[in-house]
């Protein structure tokens, strides 16, 4: 596909970020204000320093609205009978209200003035925010990342992209991870997954668990894996989507006292499913979703079974 990325210089000018909101500053991949594409410079998400939620930008025409719809359909908004709380109750479907454990919440769609005739966001929680030191990395899952309505050019664009991810089926699109032994932050971009090859997984794998002593290492993998397991037990019993070009976004605790102090697992490792502008309805199983998820799944097992014999 004939796209142009740019660096900022010479390009349209980000937009400026409105009073009680911030560029979101942990965000692993997606639409970013330092990117230019095709002449026009991308809006990132916003932070919203009041409520805390994220805000992703609605991206224009199908991809927008696919999404939009997506967490309409799992998260029901009006709550007449409680004016004053706003948090979503989930659809009455089990396979849809069984989901939504697995995405972030949504709480419908906000304009900020941006530019000239403001900007629509989804405003979304924050699945970092309950840690102290979040360390985060976005994993695109699927073998095939474009979906059934992609042209031949974008299906070769896609192909080309990152041939090996077809084979692994699934993609790191980057990660921060807070290095204990440093207290340093490792930033790892979306160039530096699709050089990665198959058997380079492992190390970059471990690689998100950097700094760390191996007891809390396993402790980490062990409660993700956990969470894995439930997402690919939803995909098992699941035949009304197929996610394409979707991640999931995997967060641990980088503060160990943190994650000491408290005896439930919820603060120490989250996982969400994220990124549903390629979502289709469907009437079987995901199975090149499940192939990838499998694949990662597999992956933390290996080293898990490695922590454990160190
Ligand atoms: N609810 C959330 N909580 C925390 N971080 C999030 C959340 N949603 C998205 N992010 C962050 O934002 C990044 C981009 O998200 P997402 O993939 O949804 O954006 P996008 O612009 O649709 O991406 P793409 O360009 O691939 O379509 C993720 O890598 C993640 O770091
Ligand atoms: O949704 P669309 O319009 O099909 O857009 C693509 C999709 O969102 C991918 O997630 C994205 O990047 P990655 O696969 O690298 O995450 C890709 O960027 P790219 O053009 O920079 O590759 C986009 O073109």
């Amino acid at each position: 596909m004939a796209q142009e990325t740019q660096s900022a210089a010479n390009c349209p000018e980000p937009l400026t970020v409105p009073d009680g909101f911030e560029w979101y500053d942990l965000q692993i991949a997606g639409h970013h204000q330092s990117v230019v594409k095709n002449g026009k410079r991308q809006i990132g998400f916003l932070k919203n320093k009041s409520t805390g939620r994220i805000l992703k930008p609605v991206q224009e025409g199908l991809l927008g609205s696919s999404e939009l719809g997506f967490y309409n359909t799992v998260f029901v908004l009006r709550r007449p009978e409680k004016p004053n709380d706003d948090t979503p109750s989930t659809a009455d479907d089990p396979i849809l209200a069984e989901l939504a454990p697995f995405i972030p919440i949504f709480y419908g769609t906000n304009v900020v003035p941006m530019g000239e005739t403001g900007h629509l966001f989804m405003q979304l929680e924050d699945v970092t925010a309950k840690f102290h030191r979040p360390c985060v990395t976005d994993i695109k899952i699927g073998a095939q990342t474009h979906d059934p309505t992609a042209s031949q050019e974008k299906i070769a664009y896609e192909k080309r992209k990152c041939p090996q991810a077809a084979q692994i089926g699934f993609r790191l699109l980057g990660m921060k991870v807070y290095d204990a032994s440093t207290l340093r932050v490792i930033s790892k971009d979306k160039a530096w997954g699709k050089t990665l090859q198959a058997e380079q997984i492992p190390s970059a794998l471990e690689g998100f668990m950097v700094g760390r002593n191996r007891t809390y290492q396993l402790r980490v993998v062990e409660s993700l894996l956990q969470r894995l397991h439930s997402i690919a037990a939803w995909f098992e019993r699941q035949r009304r989507f197929h996610f394409y070009s979707s991640s999931l976004l995997l967060v641990y605790e980088g503060d160990e006292d943190a994650a000491s102090s408290s005896s439930s697992d919820d603060q120490l490792c989250d996982v969400r499913m994220i990124d549903f502008t390629h979502v289709f309805d469907a009437n079987t199983a995901d199975t090149n979703y499940t192939y990838g998820l499998d694949n990662l799944i597999k992956q933390f097992e290996a080293l898990g079974v490695k922590l454990r014999k160190n």
